[in-house]
């Protein structure tokens, strides 16, 4: 029986320390790297960043855009990134934000989540704004498999508000609606529940907010969207200790030097270790 994601990810956030690398092989990147923008640039810049940090970080965050737009080429790069990222002992959190009517979301969930998929992932980014029960056939399959989900809550880009800030009838807004569905999902899971939330770290003042749903933050924003490891005590309070921050472009600017990269992932892990404890 395979150990729950959350008790998993607990033990790597408490080896590896909490941060998560995202592999976003954006074209710009790639031209950056002296890389063509075709399957064999993106697989030369992703391979690398698997080399670079798999074997440090808690998490590796493959963006699957960025792979679904070279088609079956592009998919078969992403499956050796999630099978040579686990290998090297990191957890893979596929970021493909998959959300739909709930017979079409069991599709979704064997596609990512069942242990004999290509594509299998430690966990998935998930859409509950098709309505959050619309995501239960990939609740089902994520506690069958050991897996676990992260449910966009409060997103880090600026529209997010308009659809995750509405007030409900009960005068609860949505995105607190979300984070009470996932701690009902994570009630008595220990060390941490394997139903997370994404709220990004640029949202600022998170104090009406009850994070503590039992599970882990995917916390996106850090680097290139102008959040720094040093806000993240002030926007999670008391729920910082189970953040994973994620940065992407802020590590992969620095390649494609094998160790820029590894410098740039020790220094963000050194900041984030650094605000978590002085928090
Ligand atoms: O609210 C969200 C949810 C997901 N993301 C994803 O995280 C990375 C961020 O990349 P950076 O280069 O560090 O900005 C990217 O894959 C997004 O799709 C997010 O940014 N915000």
């Amino acid at each position: 029986m395979t150990e729950p994601f959350g008790t998993r990810l607990r033990r790597a956030m408490d080896e590896r320390g909490p941060l998560c690398v995202g592999i976003d092989p954006h074209a710009s990147l790639l031209a950056d790297w002296g890389l063509n923008d075709d399957v064999t640039g993106l697989e030369r810049f992703s391979r690398t960043v698997v080399e670079a940090v798999a074997d440090r970080v808690a998490v590796v965050k493959p963006q699957s855009a960025f792979f679904e737009r070279f088609g079956s080429r592009g998919v078969a790069v992403l499956e050796r990134v999630v099978e040579e990222t686990r290998a090297a002992g990191a957890l893979v959190v596929m970021d493909a934000k998959r959300g739909d009517i709930g017979s079409t979301m069991a599709g979704y969930a064997e596609a990512f989540l069942h242990k004999d998929a290509p594509l299998f992932s430690d966990a998935l980014t998930v859409s509950p704004y098709l309505g959050y029960g619309s995501l239960a056939p990939a609740v089902e399959l994520a506690r069958e498999s050991g897996t676990g989900l992260f449910v966009l809550a409060l997103t880090s880009n600026p529209e997010g508000p308009e659809v995750q800030h509405a007030v409900r009838a009960d005068g609860r807004s949505v995105a607190a609606t979300m984070l009470a569905h996932l701690a009902a999902e994570n009630a008595g899971a220990e060390p941490l529940g394997s139903f997370g939330a994404v709220v990004g770290a640029t949202v600022g003042d998170l104090s009406s907010y009850d994070l503590a749903i039992n599970g882990p933050l995917l916390a996106p924003g850090v680097g290139a969207q102008g959040a720094t490891p040093e806000d993240l005590p002030a926007v999670f309070g008391s729920a910082v200790g189970n953040v994973v921050p994620n940065v992407s472009r802020g590590v992969l600017r620095h390649g494609p030097d094998i160790a820029a990269l590894r410098a740039a992932t020790a220094a963000f892990a050194g900041e984030i270790r650094a605000a978590v404890a002085g928090s």
